[in-house]
Parts: C-alpha cells; structure tokens; sequence
C-alpha cells in the first residue's frame, strides 16, 4: 500500500483537482489517498463554529458562502454534473445545517469538531465522484468508520489498538484499489466526531501509513520539498534532499509549518519512507525523510513563528520563582489548554510566548493577575536556527531586535520584537561583521 496526502492548497479549485487526478492516475494501486478541506474551508467553518457557539448573526451568511464555494466548484469542475455527486453533497450541506440550526451545547470543544470535518467531507465526495467520472474507480471511505480517538475534542488522541483492526479491514490491499479519504477527522467511542488538530492531515495519512505497513508516503505541496526556510519569509532557499527522522522531528517541533508535527513518529516506528514533492512539478525529486545521520545538505534552518504574545509575570509578594510557581503556572496552562512555545526564568520572573490566536491565552494572563504582576507584550516573533553559526547568530542580531534567547549544541531560539523599528545597518558595516564569523563552524 501507497498513501498520498493532499492538502487544501492542491484542491483549492478545479484546476488543481483535475492536476491531483493526474499525480493519482499515474500511481500505483493498492494506493489510499487522504484529502484535506478545499482551500480556506477550514478557516471557514472556524468562523462558522464560533458564530453557532456564540449566537452570532453571521451565521447564515458563512453556511452560503461554504455552500457557494463547494457548488460553483462542482461547476468548475464536471462539463456535465452527474446527479450523484449533487445529492451526497446537498445531503452534506442538509447535515451541517441541522447540526447548526439546533441550539449549542456549553462544550466549545464538542461543538467544534461536529461542525469542522465538514470541510474534508465535502472535498473528498467531490474528489472521488470526479475521478469515477474520468474513469479512476475509486471507494469514498469515511474515515470515522475505523479510525477511533478518545473524546478530546479538538486535539484529540488516537486509539490505535482499537483503530488497527478496522483500518486494516477497511483498506484492503486488493490489487488495483484505490481509497479516497478524509484527513483531520477520526470518531470517538460514542460515536462523535473528532479532530486532530488543525492541519492535521498529514498526521491521518502517517496514522493510515503506521497501522496499513505501508511501503511509502507521500505529501504534495506548493513547495519542492523541504526548504532550508520557509519561502514566504525567506530569498533564496535551497531544498534539502535527505532529512533523518529525528530532524525532521525537531524542524515541525519548532514550527517548520510544511509538515504536521506528529506526521514522524508513526512513520519512524515502523522506518515507513516519507516523500515531500510538489503537486505542482510532480516529477520532480523531493524531499525524502528516511533513517540516518544528517540532513543533506546540511545548512542552517531557520524556522518563523509569527504573531506571538509574550507574558511575563512576576510574584505579587516580591518572593524568587520558585518550583511551586512553575507546578502552578504549568498546571493553569494544561487548564486552559495552551501551547507554550517559550519559556524563561530568572530569579524573580517566568516569561512565556504563545501564538496570538490560541484561544483561551487572554483568559489565561486574567486568571495569572490574581497571582503576579502581569506584563503583556504582543506583535513578537520567534526564530529558530536548527545548525546555526556563528554568522547566521550575528545576522539575527544585527536584524533584529531580540528580546529573549535560548540556544543548545544545534538549535538557537530567539525571540524577536518586531514593534521596535530597526535602525538601517550600512550595508558594508553589516558585511565586514559577517566576514569576522566562519559560516562552517558550528556544522560538524
Ligand atoms: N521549511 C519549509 N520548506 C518548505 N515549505 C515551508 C517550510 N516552512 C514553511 N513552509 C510553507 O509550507 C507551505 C506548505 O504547507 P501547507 O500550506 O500547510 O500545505 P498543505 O495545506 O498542503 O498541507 C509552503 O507553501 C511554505 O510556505
Ligand atoms: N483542513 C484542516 C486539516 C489540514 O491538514 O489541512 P491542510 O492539509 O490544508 O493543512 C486544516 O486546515 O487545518
């Protein structure tokens, strides 16, 4: 077994669906394809989650808009629109309705992931009914049928155990099958539906990849593999073209948003080869991520976190951080569920960074106030060098304005205040500084 992943990016309109059938008809079957919501769906039904939960009047209004989206793709896509494909998704739309004109329960939670998998529904329906109709049989799995999770909703856990059996019985290894499924979703033990996490898809198609011993995996994206940078934040990038597991590991631990953190692991255990290759030049190599040493080429890796808010706090009753503050302060943290992506001490205060978007942080630093003195900076950054050298170090510095850092034997951490205006450095100040640090050093 094979198994491909293809996020909203590759199915945002019917031109990328009709290039995804072409990477999927030149592959080899027994193939299981897991599909992601259509372009920004999934944002879209966040919107439409918080409007039920909170009895907001735009309710109405976000349900056409996923309704319109979904319609005039089909449009797009089929020259003439089979009555099939019609009736599976209006039946789709009439559950999401029902679901939404019922008065919410208090779980914000729960109501969430009732109304979120809609998205991946909705694309595979009409992924599938496409490829029948260019004559790719293929069977529509809903993958809550096998793959069970506990009852965290949002985050949930998969229940691996339970999940194996089924899954295995449902994706056969028949010859010449081919599976098109949901990514993100999978099923509690009462039978309500949960999530992964946001993007996590390519964590379903690892979880499929794992329980299925699949021979390989492989995620398309808009990128050629994994860069040494993001592109959107960084000129000239370079591919790498090996990554070992651990790395690969590290580098979406620390935010490298190509690839869902949890993606690895599963893979690893069972030593399951992970391509990363563009749906846009299909022929193209990749990136491979696989057992071993060190990345090749091995360079230094930056990673960007944007958008994060740094809380700092300091005890009210002018004592030291000791280790009951830090049991306190981690366990309000568990409680409202947030991430932390840095942290620091020093004798009288612990500051830590979130993403501006995770949802309860604001409720969290009110909680904190009843405590210690609460200082909130918002409009940070944090950047990652995975390898760095002492010149990339400089370059940070020289750059930015760096608040906070951390660094060990291969990663540097800094946390950056992007509302302070750098003033511009000479050019040639700038490149006789860089020339003063040796680009290899810290490599070996
Ligand atoms: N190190 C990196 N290498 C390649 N792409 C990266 C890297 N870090 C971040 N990205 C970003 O990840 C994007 C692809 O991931 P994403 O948009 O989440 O795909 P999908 O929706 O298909 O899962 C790229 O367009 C790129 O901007
Ligand atoms: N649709 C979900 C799951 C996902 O993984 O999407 P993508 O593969 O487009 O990142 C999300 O946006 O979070």
């Amino acid at each position: 077994m094979i198994i491909y992943k293809f996020g909203g990016v590759s199915v945002k309109d019917a031109s990328g669906i009709k290039n995804i059938c072409q990477i999927i008809g030149n592959a080899k079957c027994p193939l299981t394809v897991v599909i992601s919501a259509i372009g920004n769906t999934t944002n879209l039904l966040e919107a439409l989650v918080e409007a039920y939960f909170s009895g907001n009047d735009k309710l109405r209004e976000l349900l056409n808009q996923v309704k319109k989206n979904h319609t005039s793709l089909i449009h797009d896509l089929f020259e003439e629109v089979p009555e099939q494909v019609l009736t599976d998704v209006n039946a789709l739309f009439i559950e999401l309705e029902t679901k939404i004109t019922k008065p919410s329960s208090d779980q914000f939670n729960f109501e969430y992931d009732q109304v979120i998998g809609f998205g991946e529904l909705l694309s595979t329906t009409i992924v599938s009914a496409y490829l029948n109709q260019i004559g790719q049989n293929n069977e529509w799995v809903d993958v809550r049928t096998c793959l069970d999770s506990d009852d965290n909703y949002v985050d949930a856990n998969i229940l691996w155990e339970s999940s194996k059996e089924k899954v295995c019985t449902r994706f056969t290894k028949n010859q010449n099958t081919l599976y098109i499924t949901q990514g993100f979703i999978a099923s509690d033990p009462k039978g309500n539906t949960t999530s992964l996490g946001r993007e996590g898809s390519d964590y379903t198609a690892a979880i499929l990849a794992h329980l299925l011993d699949a021979e390989k995996m492989i995620i398309w994206k808009d990128v050629l593999g994994i860069l040494n940078a993001d592109p959107d934040y960084f000129e000239n990038t370079t591919k790498l073209d090996t990554i070992p597991y651990h790395e690969a590991i590290e580098l979406s631990y620390y935010g490298a948003s190509v690839i869902h953190p949890k993606t690895i692991k599963p893979l690893q255990a069972k030593q399951i080869p992970l391509w990363v290759k563009s749906f846009i030049e299909p022929n193209q190599n990749g990136t491979l991520i696989t057992k071993g040493e060190r990345p090749q080429p091995l360079l230094p890796n930056y990673i960007v976190k944007k958008q994060q808010v740094l809380v700092s706090l300091k005890p009210l009753n002018f004592s030291f951080i000791s280790e009951k503050d830090m049991v306190f302060i981690f366990s309000l943290v568990t409680k409202f569920r947030i991430k932390l992506n840095f942290t620091q001490n020093t004798a009288v205060s612990f500051v830590f960074c979130v993403n501006t978007s995770a949802r309860n942080w604001k409720d969290l630093a009110v909680e904190l106030e009843k405590y210690y003195e609460v200082e909130i900076t918002e409009n940070l950054e944090l950047i990652t060098v995975r390898h760095y050298t002492s010149a990339t170090i400089k370059e940070i510095q020289f750059k930015h304005h760096v608040l906070g850092e951390q660094k060990n034997r291969n990663t540097a951490i800094y946390l950056i205040d992007t509302n302070w205006n750098f003033p511009h450095i000479p050019k040639k100040e700038f490149e006789s500084a860089l020339r003063d640090f040796s680009f290899q050093e810290n490599l070996e």
